[in-house]
């Protein structure tokens, strides 16, 4: 089967601001077993456009395509930002940088509440390296998080994520998506406190929305057979949020959709981007360290 993937990248700052000194980076994404070789064969097209926006927004999006075989995986993403929310990513990682003193970011949530994609647009802004427990999981075994349930169960899947985030705490400068149990082992949470931990709180229904657009192939714990992913993956996952709420809550940031939502003057989650859900854990994260620190505003 041959398929394609697509990221539309937006980048913006390095064409019109010279205050900034960041280049944003971006990068494609491909199924985690997909070979290099199969990678360097694939061909490419790039397509850059600038939109302007009624409000004096300008963007310009790079959208970068590519296609290959003997893939049945389809990553796609539109990660918008304005220049306005450029500017203030970048302004608010170097606000807190000094407390943040290198310290890690343990991005902690339920399955498809955008961990991984929140997680790439701080460490770009913060210029930390990304990694995800579940991908470091998969590399130390050699196969997919699917397969490790499925032959070994789940309790060894535990274990193996646990080593990841052992490993990981010995490092610094890291944002890290952590796999959505995680927060249940309470030994992971001694790991994770080395960090900072930001629990990415998202309503149930968007996760639903989100996972059921993608599918539940990567995700042993959700996953059914095609009929009705919707209302399956609603109780499933409805089922897991009860019995975790509590342990997201360890988190020492929330980062809530639905506040963000309001602060922009809708209910609607879905109207909110990665981009404005990093620079909300920004602050938060900065409110924590101020307050860590003993910081008292006057
Ligand atoms: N703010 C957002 N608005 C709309 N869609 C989003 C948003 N954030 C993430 N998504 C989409 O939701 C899906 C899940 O996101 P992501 O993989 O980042 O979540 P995750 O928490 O890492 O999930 P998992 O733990 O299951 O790996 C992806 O298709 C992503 O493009
Ligand atoms: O919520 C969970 O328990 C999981 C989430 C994924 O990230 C993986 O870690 C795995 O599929 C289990």
């Amino acid at each position: 089967m041959e398929t394609t993937v697509m990221q539309q990248l937006q980048f913006s700052p390095w064409i019109h601001s010279k205050s900034v000194s960041a280049k944003p980076k971006g990068s494609l994404h491909f199924p985690r077993r997909l070979a290099e070789q199969d990678i360097l064969q694939a061909p490419f097209s790039f397509d850059l456009r600038v939109s302007r926006h009624s409000n004096h927004r300008r963007t310009v999006a790079l959208k970068i395509s590519c296609s290959y075989k003997n893939s049945s995986v389809l990553e796609s993403g539109n990660h918008c930002a304005s220049v306005d929310e450029s500017l203030a990513i970048q302004r608010k990682s170097r606000e807190i940088e000094s407390y943040l003193n290198g310290r890690s970011i343990y991005l902690v949530g339920m399955m498809g509440s955008g961990k991984t994609t929140v997680g790439k647009v701080l460490s770009n802004a913060l210029g930390y390296s990304f990694s995800d427990s579940d991908s470091l999981v998969e590399e130390d075994t050699g196969i997919s998080v699917a397969e490790i349930f499925k032959v070994y169960g789940e309790d060894f899947f535990r274990e193996r994520e646990t080593e990841a985030l052992r490993k990981l705490s010995l490092m610094r400068q890291f944002v890290i998506s952590t796999g959505g149990g995680a927060v249940t082992r309470s030994i992971n949470w001694k790991y994770m406190h080395k960090g900072i931990s930001v629990w990415l709180d998202v309503p149930l229904e968007a996760l639903v929305k989100r996972i059921s657009a993608v599918g539940t192939n990567s995700r042993p714990l959700l996953h059914h057979d095609s009929t009705d992913a919707y209302s399956k993956t609603l109780v499933r996952l409805s089922t897991l949020l009860e019995e975790r709420g509590e342990a997201y809550a360890n988190a020492e940031v929330t980062v809530s959709c639905e506040k963000i939502a309001a602060k922009l003057g809708t209910k609607d989650v879905s109207n909110v981007t990665p981009m404005a859900i990093a620079i909300e854990a920004l602050e938060q994260i900065e409110i924590f360290l101020k307050r860590e620190d003993g910081y008292c505003a006057i």
